[in-house]
This record gives structure tokens, C-alpha cells and sequence, in this order.
């Protein structure tokens, strides 16, 4: 089963994206979203190729934002898609069954369809608002949650969900209690000064009630 904690990088340059992503696995990460835009095809390879080893050497699952040939180049364990994207079926037509295939949401809906389209996951947000991403879709609040997780129960659709977009710490509790998955993060990770701490702390509240 996938692990609760997705971080997702962040960083303008090639550097940048690896200092964030080699302190985020030090600070117990196991699994990263390189995700790095509007870059040139030669930077992202660069980047990618740099981030499978490193996740390699922590045991890290590693998937790639956006660009399916690019995780399929580097041979990566996965993709996310939004919903201007790839198309889920598309990806897992090219990528087969071994892949981890993740989709954004914002609605039932949307979840409905990419789970006919036999994706892994799902990125469910935002939310609330973010400045790491632009252009984003409507903020779904608590409220939100739970209502769609709500929905899927009673539509019997079993997929983890993944929360995402300007969570904190104190969010990670009241959001398990909807029905969640886990959560997929960016900002609070990079600009923690005690990373280790946070992970921790992260961690706890999303394996409360793991029963092992
Ligand atoms: C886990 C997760 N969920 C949602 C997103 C957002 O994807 P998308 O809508 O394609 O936006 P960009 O990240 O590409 O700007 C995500 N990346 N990860
Ligand atoms: C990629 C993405 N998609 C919706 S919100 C978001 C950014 C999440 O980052 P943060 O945790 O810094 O708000
Ligand atoms: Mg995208």
C-alpha cells in the first residue's frame, strides 16, 4: 500500500529541486512528486535522472508531475496527471499495470471517472488556497471532503485519496476524519526548518489509526 505522506517538490532551479528533495528523504520522506515547470526538456531529464538515484539510495517511491514519457524515459514508478493532462486511460495504456498512475480531482466526479479509467490514486484539492500553485480550481474546505468522501462510501468507490493544497500540521487530523487517505504536500515541508520534527509529527497523525 502506498505510504500516507507524498511530498511534492519545489524549486526555479535544478539545485534548487534537489537541495528540497535530498532534505525532505533525509528528513524521512519515502515518497516524491518531482514536480518542476516550465522547464526545458533537457533540464527536467537532468533533474529526473539526479532524483531516481537519490530516491533509489533512500528507498523512495519517486513519480514525475505532468510528463508520462519523461517518467517512462527515466523509468520512474509512476506519474501524476491533472485533469489537463494526460488522460488516465492514455497513461495506463502506455504505461501498463505496474505503474503508479495518480489523478487530480476536484470533484465526485471527476474521482468517478479516473477510477473507471483504473487510476491508482487520487490528488483531491485544493483545500484552501496556495500560493505554490496557480490557477486552481475551486477550494473544497472541510465541508467539501466530506461530502465527497461521503459520496464515494456510499457509491462504494474504494481508491486512496490524497488531500492537497495549503495544509498544515492541525489540518492533517480534522481531514483523516473524512475518509482520506493520506495527504500530498509541498510548502510546509520545504520551508520547515525542523524537518525531521514535522515528518514526525505529519506521520503520527496520519497513522493514528493504523492498526498494525
Ligand atoms: C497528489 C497531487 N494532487 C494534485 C496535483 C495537482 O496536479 P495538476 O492539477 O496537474 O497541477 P500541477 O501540479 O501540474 O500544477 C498534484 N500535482 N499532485
Ligand atoms: C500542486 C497542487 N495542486 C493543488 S494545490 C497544489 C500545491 C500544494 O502545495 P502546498 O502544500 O504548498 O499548498
Ligand atoms: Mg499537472
Amino acid at each position: 500500500m502506498y505510504n500516507k505522506l507524498q511530498y511534492i517538490s519545489q524549486g526555479n532551479t535544478i539545485e534548487e529541486q534537489l537541495y528540497n528533495i535530498h532534505q525532505a528523504l533525509d528528513a524521512g520522506c519515502d515518497w516524491i512528486q518531482m514536480r518542476f515547470k516550465n522547464q526545458t526538456e533537457k533540464n527536467s531529464f537532468k533533474l529526473a535522472e539526479a532524483v531516481k538515484l537519490l530516491c533509489e539510495e533512500y528507498l523512495a517511491a519517486f513519480i514525475v508531475n505532468d510528463n508520462l514519457h519523461l517518467a517512462q524515459q527515466i523509468n520512474a514508478d509512476g506519474v501524476h496527471l491533472g485533469l489537463t493532462d494526460m488522460k488516465i486511460d492514455e497513461a495506463r495504456a502506455i504505461l501498463g499495470t505496474t505503474k503508479i498512475i495518480g489523478g487530480t480531482a476536484n470533484t465526485f466526479e471527476d474521482i468517478q471517472n479516473h477510477v473507471k479509467n483504473s487510476c491508482d490514486y487520487i490528488g483531491l484539492g485544493p483545500f484552501r488556497f496556495t500560493n505554490t500553485k496557480e490557477k486552481l480550481s475551486p477550494i473544497l474546505g472541510l465541508s467539501g471532503y466530506f461530502e465527497i468522501l461521503q459520496k464515494l462510501k456510499k457509491n462504494k468507490i474504494e481508491v486512496p485519496v490524497y488531500a492537497i493544497g495549503g495544509i498544515t500540521l492541525k489540518d492533517v487530523s480534522p481531514l483523516m476524519e473524512t475518509g482520506i487517505f493520506g495527504i500530498a504536500v509541498s510548502g510546509i515541508i520545504t520551508e520547515s526548518t525542523e524537518k525531521k520534527i514535522l515528518i514526525q509529527q505529519l506521520n503520527e497523525k496520519l497513522y493514528a489509526n493504523v492498526i498494525v
